[in-house]
């Protein structure tokens, strides 16, 4: 069995869907489970908060993680971490895979963010976005972990205790074993993680073989997919759900280029409200108002959207005036409790949340245990079904999906 410990939880779900698109049986588990594992699955995907936590509480997290893992038969380990490398210098991505590394008394692993279909390609060990470096795209102005350099060497050194080679395009083509070769000569100069370029599915392909022997794989969900159609013999998923229609919202709090731009298209066709950071900060009672006005809305053709995204010199303000964590935080909680009202008060059955932190929150503070994998609404994002509820959540990270995502993923319920 295949266990991956994804730090966010859009992240998890996104992986997840890859896994289950690509044949495997698989559940999404929303934190450490406190049980044994129910279903026989070939692929468990634990979500975590882990990504911008503290270092510390990140490494306990994942480690608490890989321990429920193994105790309940996986064979082999999948860090997931976001196509754009969201990390700072101190971590987290370096520290939870050295310690997943210790954990596994190894010292080799890939890192491999690249994720084709949603433009994200490596080059020379440089990560890409679309067609500019990952430096120079809209993640450069990332709220909570901005990206200001595009070498992926650079970036795990800064935040890891070994050091980064590369397996270059050029070896990548020439097959599995060339690659493998690549590790050996990696490992005996020293190296702790090789980058693997990665400029289409091709070279994920040929990873995916590549890695089969190691217990500890890093990367985003492209690898993933293609070690789940190496596991399943390339078999398709079947059964992936549709949700039915209900009280739906939609809560944006991710300020990413193509939220941005999701966020105005559906402005323009639904209710839409506001959440002010100033008036999270400061007036408690604001989680309940919003509440009262999103209730207003909830029988319209179209869900009524909450959102915090803002385009970047309103976020620089907005960050430079309050602090850029308080503000994170005041409008994290201000979801939090808006959705819990609304599922509890309200009714609502489908959540529609966009921002890997706060689909984080909005999940945790709802208190499922874990999900099934529905039908993907966008590469990354699938429709998910609570296991011990009847509540469905699509949780989209922050660039994924077209411009009309909000509106088509509701054109999906049945
Ligand atoms: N108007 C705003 N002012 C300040 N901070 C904001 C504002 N709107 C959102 N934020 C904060 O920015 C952060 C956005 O992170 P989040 O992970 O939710 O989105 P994302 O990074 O675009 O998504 P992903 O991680 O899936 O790529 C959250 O902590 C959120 O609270
Ligand atoms: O890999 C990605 O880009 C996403 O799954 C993600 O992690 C966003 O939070």
């Amino acid at each position: 069995m295949l266990g991956v410990i994804a730090d966010d939880f859009t992240g998890a779900s996104d992986i997840a869907s890859f896994l289950v698109e690509n044949g495997l049986s698989c559940v999404q588990m929303n934190g450490v489970p406190k049980a044994p594992l129910a279903d026989k699955v070939d692929a468990v995907v634990i979500s975590l908060k882990s990504r911008s936590n503290p270092v510390n509480e990140a490494i306990e997290q994942s480690l608490n993680a890989f321990n429920w893992l193994k105790a309940n038969g996986c064979s082999q380990y999948y860090f997931k971490y976001c196509s754009t490398f969201d990390s700072t210098e101190k971590g987290n991505i370096g520290p939870v895979t050295d310690a997943l590394l210790d954990a596994l008394n190894d010292d080799f692993t890939v890192i491999t963010p690249a994720l084709p279909v949603n433009g994200r390609t490596i080059f020379n060990g440089y990560l890409f976005v679309g067609d500019i470096l990952l430096s120079e795209s809209g993640m450069r102005n990332h709220p909570i972990t901005p990206m200001k350099d595009a070498n992926l060497m650079r970036l795990m050194d800064a935040q890891s205790k070994g050091k980064t080679g590369l397996v270059a395009y050029s070896d990548v083509i020439q097959g599995a074993a060339r690659v493998k070769e690549r590790f050996v000569e990696l490992k005996a100069q020293g190296y702790r993680y090789a980058v693997v370029d990665a400029v289409d599915n091709a070279q994920l392909a040929v990873l995916a073989e590549a890695v089969a022997d190691l217990k500890l794989v890093t990367g985003g969900s492209g690898l993933g997919a293609y070690m789940a159609a190496r596991l399943s013999g390339g078999q398709k998923g079947v059964n992936a759900f549709i949700p039915a229609k209900g009280k739906t919202v939609v809560l944006s709090g991710s300020c990413s280029v193509m939220t941005n731009k999701q966020v105005n298209a559906y402005k323009a066709k639904a209710a839409s409200i506001y959440l002010d950071v100033e008036s999270a900060l400061t007036n408690a009672n604001y989680a309940d108002e919003l509440y009262r006005e999103v209730v207003k809305y909830l029988d319209e053709p179209l869900a009524p959207m909450v959102y915090a995204t803002v385009p970047p010199e309103q976020l620089h303000e907005i960050q430079a005036k309050f602090g850029g964590d308080k503000a994170s935080h005041a409008i994290e909680n201000t979801f939090a409790k808006l959705a819990q009202r609304l599922k509890n008060e309200a009714g609502v059955v489908n959540f529609i949340t966009a921002g890997g932190e706060t689909s984080s929150i909005v999940v945790q503070q709802l208190g499922f245990t874990g999900f099934h994998i529905g039908k993907q609404i966008a590469p990354g994002v699938p429709w998910l079904k609570a296991l011990d509820e009847n509540i469905s959540l699509a949780l989209k990270s922050g660039n994924f999906g077209k411009e009309d995502f909000f509106e088509y993923a509701q054109g999906m319920l049945l």
